[in-house]
């Protein structure tokens, strides 16, 4: 089958490698041109060559330049022709999207890809949206790109459900790893257990915590066993706000998530302002001394006189 691919960056790169290995033809485009099979996207459509075959476009990039790609695919391609989107995009804007293309007799799938930098040796799991004859034309490309195993495909449901099966399995990643990550501070605080990659890498078989998300802290210790190279500062790119916000809408208690949520927001801040109003007001009510404000205002290592 012939697809066209949009993005070669980290994750499209590998995804255009992958799928040329399972011996299909893609025509990738990206404005890197040393990567890039196409001048531009006109050229990328007009390489894609499969006869009365429609024509099929992944599309692979961040989510700001989702919309423009979009919309220049929607002059470009014919009825009937296909628009998958793979990014992280928020699952609210799919149907958007959907309906721009539809304008134009022009298909499109939703679908949520998760595999990171493996993807390429470990295939990618694969959460897609859209009606069923349009995933069945698509089916090829899914086959080449996900695991090997059984698992890693859903045809989650309609359009907008693959983004946002995608966004709960971003949401459950943020719980998890926020879950390893107090474990190992409290771990390293403690000063009991002699060494703590070692007591990570033991969970590594037998355990009910066992997980590819604790391999790769693992490897992580081992290359650094008090991560004492990296700074405690975590950038999100939106599926855990989402999720969140979803949670919200449908009330669903979602504690963990969004604990982990907002634990990346606070690993941001130099200094809490929320903890600064709550040392302000230990210090009114119980004279509790107060830390680093002293030396400019010294009336606060001192109770208030009221
Ligand atoms: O399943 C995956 O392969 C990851 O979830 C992937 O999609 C990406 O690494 C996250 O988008 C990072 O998300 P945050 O920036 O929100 O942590």
């Amino acid at each position: 089958m012939e697809l066209g691919l949009v993005g070669l960056g980290r994750m499209g790169g590998n995804m255009r490698q992958r799928i040329r290995n399972a011996g299909h033809t893609v025509v990738g485009f990206d404005h890197n041109q040393e990567i890039s099979d196409a001048k531009d996207l006109a050229d990328m459509v007009g390489k894609l060559t499969a006869g009365d075959q429609p024509k099929v476009v992944w599309v692979m990039v961040p989510v700001q330049a989702i919309d423009g790609v979009v919309t220049e695919l929607a002059e470009l391609l014919s009825p009937g022709d296909i628009v998958i989107d793979g990014g992280n995009s928020r699952w609210t804007d799919d149907t958007r999207r959907a309906a721009q293309l539809a304008e134009k007799d022009i298909r499109f799938v939703d679908c949520g890809v998760s595999g990171g930098v493996w993807g390429l040796e470990n295939g990618y799991a694969l959460m897609c949206g859209g009606d069923k004859e349009t995933v069945d034309v698509v089916m090829p490309i899914f086959e080449a790109l996900k695991p090997e195993g059984e698992f890693g495909f859903v045809h989650a449901g309609k359009v907008g459900a693959g983004h946002f099966s995608k966004m709960v399995h971003n949401g459950i990643e943020y719980g998890i790893m926020q879950a390893y990550a107090e474990g190992y501070e409290l771990l390293e605080a403690a000063d009991i257990v002699e060494n703590v990659p070692e007591a990570f890498e033991s969970w590594r078989e037998g355990t009910v915590i066992r997980s590819w998300l604790l391999d790769l802290l693992v490897a992580s210790l081992k290359d650094d066993s008090h991560l004492a190279k990296i700074r405690g500062y975590a950038d999100d790119s939106g599926e855990g706000r989402w999720t969140v916000e979803a949670a919200i809408d449908h009330a669903v208690p979602m504690p963990a998530i969004s604990a982990a949520l907002f634990a990346r927001f606070a690993s941001r801040q130099e200094d809490s302002p929320a903890m600064k109003a709550i040392a302000a007001m230990r210090n009114q009510f119980g004279g509790h001394a107060v830390k680093g404000a002293e030396a400019a205002d010294p009336s606060y290592a001192t109770p208030p006189k009221h």
